[in-house]
């Protein structure tokens, strides 16, 4: 496939098979433009890694996408769903479909492993009992290597460890689409490594969709299907991460230095 800087075309593949739908979007704070006319979209088990300058607008692309942000146009489908016009309640429930795993991993302190597992599963499923809510938090420490860790506090664990109970609470809601902000950021590379290996397993095992926001080439080269370059508030270009890479446009190649 050509690489080419992509302006104003809307990327969009075959219908049924789009988890994510964005098109035309447009967001500015005053007269500071951030997306002007950004359309992308992303098909079910796809993981698309957004590349972007600091200040890009990676973060307010993926607050737009679960309504934290409202763009000023455009619309956003989310598994079938416009979720730019939805409320409170509207919201709450297209979320319930969407992990996220952002940089700072927002574990508990003061909880248990198991206890921080828990608190998504208590606060999504209220009817789920005591066995099965424990069944589910041991199988998915497990998925992620960590089944020794259920009555462990925070503190006891490494940067690496951590990481990987952040994506075991991400995982234990079966969400059908992940959203992860610098998923890397803070780790060393050989744990870097590992846990962008351990995502990509566990992507193909559960069949979750995801985007992907990175500055760690190690990371895009191992998870992405597709990278997507926001430029100008646009998607740039779009492309395999080997496309992108021979690329010889400098507004691309910059990002693969
Ligand atoms: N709530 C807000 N109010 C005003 N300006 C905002 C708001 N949120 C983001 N911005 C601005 O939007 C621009 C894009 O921010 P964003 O956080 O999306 O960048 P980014 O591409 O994620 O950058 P980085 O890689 O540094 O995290 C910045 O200029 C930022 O100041």
């Amino acid at each position: 496939m050509e690489t080419k800087p992509n302006t104003n075309e809307i990327i969009e593949p075959a219908k049924d098979k789009s988890v994510i739908v964005m098109k035309n979007l447009y967001k500015a704070f005053g007269e500071n433009k951030i997306l002007e006319d950004f359309s992308l979209s992303v098909q079910k088990e796809e993981s698309v890694v957004v590349l972007g300058k600091s200040g890009a607008g990676k973060s307010v692309l993926i607050k737009c996408i679960i309504g934290l942000l409202k763009p000023d146009s455009g619309s956003i489908e989310v598994l079938g769903k416009e979720v730019t016009g939805l409320d409170e309640d509207g919201l709450a429930e297209a979320r319930k479909k969407i992990g996220f795993l952002f940089q700072a991993n927002a574990i508990y302190d003061s909880m248990t492993i198991r206890e921080n597992l828990e608190f998504p599963l208590r606060r999504h499923w209220t009817d789920l009992d005591e066995p099965k809510v424990l069944k589910m938090v041991e199988e998915a420490l497990e998925s992620v290597g960590l089944e020794h860790t259920l009555d462990m506090m925070p503190a006891e664990l490494s940067g690496g460890m951590l990481k990987r109970v952040a994506l075991a609470r991400t995982l234990i809601l079966k969400p059908e689409i992940i959203l992860y902000d610098e998923p890397t950021t803070g780790l060393d590379p050989i744990t870097s490594k590992e846990i962008d290996q351990l995502i990509l397993t566990l992507q193909k095992k559960l069949k979750t969709s995801s985007i992907i926001i990175s500055h760690d080439m190690s990371c895009v080269k191992t998870i992405a299907d597709r990278v997507v370059i926001l430029l100008d508030g646009k998607c740039y270009a779009e492309g395999t991460y080997e496309e992108l890479e021979s690329s010889e446009d400098p507004k691309i190649n910059q990002f693969f230095q």
